[in-house]
């Protein structure tokens, strides 16, 4: 092991660390920051993973410009080859779509704008299917995952698939898929090797890559088409949505030699949209009926705080959300303990540098551990708890305690749409809440434990909930 790097976990020449237990990777990586403290490596394979865990030194790691850049992984060219869109861009590239999807995301979701109506309308029409479920255990349909998509087709094209549409379930389905394989594309980037002692076919089936192009090529073709047909109907004095407002900038710029817009790239960037924005989403509403479904006292709080706000057959807009205090305090709570992406989205070095006394070499792999920060004593009293109340100041105003809460990150890459995901995580859980009262099923009882088959990703468990219509 080169000196001076973080304490940790190094291993065997090739593969690195193997761990021989069964703890979690999270308990893991709480184990490895009892026993090192703050900044402390793990190389898995080849590639040397840095963890941190304290929340300043996130925010200096995240906004110096030495970790602003994604891990390079040949993984993730199978489905982008060229880096092009905003998850996995660098540099100039990255920095102009950021800015563009900001302003964007900004414009569309802002007051009564139609995003907000969107959202409304795929709660209302969620708390429809839920009602056909009313009286019998079952799992949370999967009609949550297409309202989520819905909502994101809507700031992309502004349109929406019916819920019974096929091709939003079969749009769904890939989505999924890519999600999964993306886990496994990036498997032999971790032992680069592989590519040289395996033959290239037995690559390609093993670890998914012959697919991948078949299963991207079906995706993109939504998008395409979508662009294709903004393009025939485009008016510049009215844009509708964010490929308009893509399309529009694109032809702009037409003659600048440094932009870097084009069809292409629009086509990674909704790809980007839908990866960064859907499960996501989708995961931290189902963490919420769980928590509330496991507490029944809280459930009926928050309850009893929309009935007051929100005359039934309203919804809440942004402009509510001072008055829902516990509401967005269950919400937080919700985020905190699902620390749904456990491990954050690493980073990587670009250069040689330190970090909290230590040498990280260029190429190293930075992330944050969300779930060992968001359950860490330093930050949380009985962090095991789920307490809303500790959102609450004396006054029951809700106070967004930032130090130790990172569930968008933070730095100059946080999440690009934590505006669009509180808005919908707000508007959804009044909507369902307000409607529908969630139970465990007699004699049945609800894990909270996270799915074990996911590592990276805080997944729940599908188990059945019973929904009752409240009167
Ligand atoms: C509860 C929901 C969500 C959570 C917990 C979440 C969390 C995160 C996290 C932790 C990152 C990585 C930040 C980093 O690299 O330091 C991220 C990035 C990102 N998120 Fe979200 N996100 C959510 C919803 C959304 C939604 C709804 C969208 C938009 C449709 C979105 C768009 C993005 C994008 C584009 C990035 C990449 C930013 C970049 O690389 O510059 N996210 N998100």
């Amino acid at each position: 092991k080169p000196p001076g790097l973080p304490p940790g976990r190094w291993g065997l020449p090739l593969v690195g660390y193997v761990p021989l237990t069964t703890r979690s990777i999270p308990q893991q990586l709480a184990d490895l920051r009892n026993k090192h403290g703050d900044i402390y490596m793990w190389r898995i394979g080849t590639q040397i993973q840095v963890f941190l865990h304290d929340h300043q030194l996130i925010k200096e790691a995240f906004t110096r410009p030495e970790f602003q850049d994604r891990v390079d992984f040949k993984g993730f060219r199978f489905m982008d080859p060229n880096k092009l869109g905003l998850l996995q861009s660098n540099g100039e590239h990255w920095h102009n779509n950021r800015r563009f999807t900001l302003r964007q995301l900004r414009d569309l979701g802002m007051g009564k704008s139609k995003l907000v109506s969107a959202v409304q309308s795929q709660s209302s029409l969620l708390v429809q299917e839920f009602k056909k479920q009313a009286g019998r255990p079952a799992p949370i349909p999967n009609t949550l995952s297409l309202a989520i998509i819905n909502v994101i087709w809507h700031m992309v094209s502004g349109k929406e698939f019916l819920l019974t549409d096929p091709k939003i379930t079969q749009f769904c389905q890939l989505l999924d898929e890519a999600l999964e394989r993306l886990n496994l594309l990036i498997v032999p980037d971790y032992m680069p090797w592989l590519y040289s002692v395996l033959p290239n076919k037995v690559i390609g089936r093993v670890f998914g890559i012959d697919r991948t192009s078949d299963m991207r090529n079906k995706l993109y073709k939504y998008f395409i088409d979508d662009i294709e047909e903004h393009q025939r109907t485009l008016d510049p004095n009215n844009p509708r949505d964010f490929i308009d407002g893509y399309l529009m900038e694109m032809e702009g710029r037409k003659d600048d030699p440094q932009s870097t817009l084009s069809e292409e790239d629009l086509t990674v960037l909704i790809f980007d949209l839908f990866v960064a924005g859907f499960e996501t989403t989708t995961n931290t509403l189902i963490w919420i009926t769980y928590y509330l479904a496991s507490n029944p006292q809280v459930q009926r709080k928050m309850q009893a705080e929309i009935d007051q706000v929100l005359p039934l057959g309203t919804q809440a807009t942004l402009q509510d959300r001072a008055r829902l205090p516990y509401t967005e305090a269950v919400i937080h709570e919700s985020l905190r303990r699902s620390s749904l992406l456990a491990l954050g989205v690493p980073h990587m070095a670009t250069q040689n540098t330190t970090l909290g006394g230590y040498v990280i070499p260029k190429g190293t792999s930075v992330g944050c551990s969300t779930v060992t920060v968001h359950n860490s004593c330093r930050y949380w009293d009985k962090p095991d708890h789920f307490q809303p109340e500790r959102w609450l100041d004396e006054n029951n105003k809700f106070t967004s305690k930032k130090e130790g809460f990172i569930p968008f990150s933070i730095g100059k890459r946080q999440c690009a749409g934590e505006s669009l995901a509180r808005m919908e995580l707000l508007i959804f859980t009044t909507a369902l809440f307000q409607s529908l009262n969630f139970s465990i099923p007699p004699g049945n009882t609800l894990s909270l434990e996270v799915n074990p088959g996911d590592a990276i990703v805080s997944l729940p468990i599908h188990q059945d909930l019973i929904v009752t219509i409240r009167k």
